[in-house]
């Protein structure tokens, strides 16, 4: 079953030079269950993809799509507030710098007690209630992989480590038992043990309670490693889609080819210098293809700007693709989105 289900989504941002659009005709669409990667550099539009999810976006943003579904919702019909309500109760997103989204002069345990969700036991007693309430955080914090409870619970987030404050924030993330998390660069602050031990534990989730996941990350790596799909982004728009190991393995869009060169050149290199020169802002874009003035591979076709092709369970955005035969190239037509 699709949970969710985006088909030409545009994000503009209201300025007093005019509209600008940072997210392009974005189409996504994630399965129950599936682990699903966006990838690409800072300023592609990853997290404002995830915010738009979410209902996040404040109002001098405009969010359209032909499709904008989520478990059979249209998100296009709710308002604002009825939209950021129903993602908050099925789904929940988790941020880089997670002690930023800490309350720092509460407990963790007074903190994860919050975020549980609303209790209707009012036959209880107020102790029975708050011991209830206690226990169940515990069995969070265990699920998240933290054993010592009490000291945890008592401490504020200035006293813990990132990596402790990203799993409380994945505590608290599944609390209310969402359907998907999205994970918008979760561990980008944090070194290589402890990346290892957040990635592992949203794929227990996943295998676990079946909890769908969006993995945001400028790492081509991180995909690599923890998801099923990716989607590759390149100002503002999806370049390149698919199973994620024929997406690494055997890129056809050229940025994705020199991300995926340089992952197997050296795989703990970060994406900065992918190819030569710069992405291109916002309120300057090339005629055509976005990637057009860095692409190696760049001819007279390129002035136009490339449709998304479709090929059997890949899609991809270029003129002139890399590891495809040219009657596979002729035969690429749109009709379906990854
Ligand atoms: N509040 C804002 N005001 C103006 N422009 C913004 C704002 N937020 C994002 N943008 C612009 O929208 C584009 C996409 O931003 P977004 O944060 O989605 O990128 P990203 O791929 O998530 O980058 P990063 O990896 O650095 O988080 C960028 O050009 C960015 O400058």
């Amino acid at each position: 079953m699709n949970l969710l289900d985006i088909r030409n989504l545009t994000i503009e941002l209201e300025t007093p030079q005019g509209l600008i659009t940072a997210v392009e005709r974005f189409s996504l669409v994630v399965q129950d269950g599936e682990v699903r990667g966006i990838v690409g550099e800072s300023g592609s539009g990853k997290s404002l993809v995830g915010r738009a999810i979410m209902g996040l976006l404040s109002s001098k943003w405009r969010v359209r799509a032909d499709r904008f579904f989520f478990a059979g919702q249209d998100l296009q019909q709710m308002g604002v507030d009825e939209h950021r309500r129903f993602m908050g109760q099925e789904a929940a997103m988790i941020f880089q710098q997670p002690s930023s989204y800490l309350d720092p002069i509460a407990k963790i345990g007074e903190q994860l007690i919050e975020a549980l969700p609303e209790q209707r036991s009012f036959s209880l007693s107020f102790w029975r209630r708050s011991r209830e309430r206690v226990e169940k955080v515990s069995a969070l914090l265990h699920k998240v992989g933290i054993r010592d409870h009490t000291r945890i619970m008592n401490s504020y987030p200035h006293e813990l480590s990132e990596g402790l404050c990203q799993k409380i924030m994945i505590a608290m993330a599944i609390a209310n038992e969402p359907r998907l998390l999205i994970a918008d660069e979760p561990t980008s602050t944090m070194e290589a043990t402890t990346k290892i031990q957040i990635y592992k534990l949203m794929a227990k989730m996943n295998q676990l309670r079946k909890l769908s996941v969006v993995h945001i990350s400028n790492e081509l790596e991180t995909a690599a490693n923890w998801t099923d799909r990716v989607t590759i982004m390149y100002c503002g728009q999806a370049v390149e889609a698919g199973p994620t190991e024929q997406v690494v393995n055997q890129p056809l869009h050229p940025y994705t080819h020199a991300l995926a060169t340089l992952v197997k050149r050296d795989p703990e290199r970060q994406m900065l210098n992918v190819m030569p020169g710069t992405m291109p802002t916002l309120q300057h874009l090339p005629t055509g293809c976005r990637l057009g003035p860095r692409c190696p591979r760049a001819h007279k076709d390129c002035i136009e700007m490339p449709r998304s092709r479709y090929l059997r369970n890949r899609s991809y955005r270029c003129h002139a693709p890399f590891n495809l035969e040219e009657k596979h190239a002729n035969a690429a037509a749109s009709g379906q989105t990854h």
